[in-house]
């Protein structure tokens, strides 16, 4: 693909992580372009690598090899507030279960600077400003934690599965107000999700990882075509996901025949504690 370099926001060049020098590459030789203004879905198996590859755009940790750009800078070298990246594991924190009040807790990140994004952010999310954090359900704490993440107005912003426990409205409203972000402010988003219906417009590239290497990159348009006609009702793009995924899954062989250890392997070397196991779910059902 191809962009001039002031159109790029963000760059990684052959880069490749392991999370220990033992373990295999959760990411081999990626080298990606996400121009500003576009909006990239990652699309990939569990354990494809999309957390890896957002987490190291996001300057959370550093690459083994390779070289990332975002913004014309090292995101792990450089502090780069342009940068927003929102995760899964915000919700499963204490501290936001407690019982504190969500004015509170958006004012604590800076609402008081946009105003005026911070009223469209509520609104758009829904939120009620009664709400209390340690009584409120999974989708509403997810609703508090994006219009925090979202407030100030950010140049790249990375999602990782942030959606999945959002109800149809919310999530068609949140990406909504994304596409209007990367169209009137350039702003750029990659965005990582096993939910492919209800967003086939949405997206203006894909890149799609099978165990930590790129398989399929470009514009959505070259990638999903119009000779892949659902027989189920399903979108367009959930069909060729389905299909890239039950390729992956044959590529991929199955798990035994990957030197993955077998259950007897396992069960021997852990036979140490395996009554610890058993004896927990034995008193956890009252057997
Ligand atoms: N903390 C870790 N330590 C060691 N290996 C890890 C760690 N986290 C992830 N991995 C491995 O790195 C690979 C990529 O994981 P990653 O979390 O990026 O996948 P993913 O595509 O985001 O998957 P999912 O769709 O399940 O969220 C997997 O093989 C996984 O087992």
């Amino acid at each position: 693909m191809s962009s001039s370099s002031n159109d790029l926001c963000v760059h990684t060049d052959h880069l490749s992580y392991s999370f220990a020098p033992n373990l295999p590459l959760s990411l081999h030789d990626v080298s990606v372009k996400f121009p500003k203004g576009s909006r990239t879905l990652l699309v990939g198996a569990n354990g494809a690598g999309k957390s890896t590859l957002l987490k190291l755009l996001a300057g959370k940790t550093i690459a083994n090899a390779g070289k990332i750009t975002v913004n014309g800078s090292d995101p792990f070298r450089e502090t780069n507030s342009g940068i927003i990246y929102l995760g899964t594991e915000w919700v499963t924190n204490p501290v936001v279960h407690r019982d504190m009040d969500v004015v509170r807790l958006i004012a604590s990140i800076g609402g008081d600077l946009y105003p005026e994004r911070r009223d469209k952010l509520i609104k758009m999310l829904d939120i009620d400003l009664r709400w209390r954090m340690h009584a409120v359900s999974d989708g509403e704490r997810r609703r508090v934690q994006l219009c925090m993440g979202l407030i100030r107005p950010f140049e790249v912003l990375l999602l990782d599965e942030v959606t999945v426990d959002l109800d149809v409205l919310a999530r068609y409203s949140l990406l909504e107000f994304l596409r209007e972000e990367t169209q009137s402010r350039n702003a750029t988003i990659v965005y990582a999700t096993h939910i492919f219906d209800g967003i086939g417009d949405w997206p203006t590239q894909l890149v799609h990882l099978s165990l930590g290497r790129i398989v399929h990159y470009g514009p959505i348009s070259e990638l999903v075509d119009s000779s892949i006609v659902s027989q189920k009702g399903n979108s367009r793009l959930l069909e060729v996901c389905l299909y890239w995924l039950q390729q992956d899954r044959k590529l991929r062989g199955d798990r035994g025949q990957e030197n993955r250890a077998t259950w007897d392997d396992v069960k021997e070397h852990l036979n140490v504690g395996i009554n610890v196991f058993t004896d927990y779910f034995k008193r956890s059902r009252g057997l």
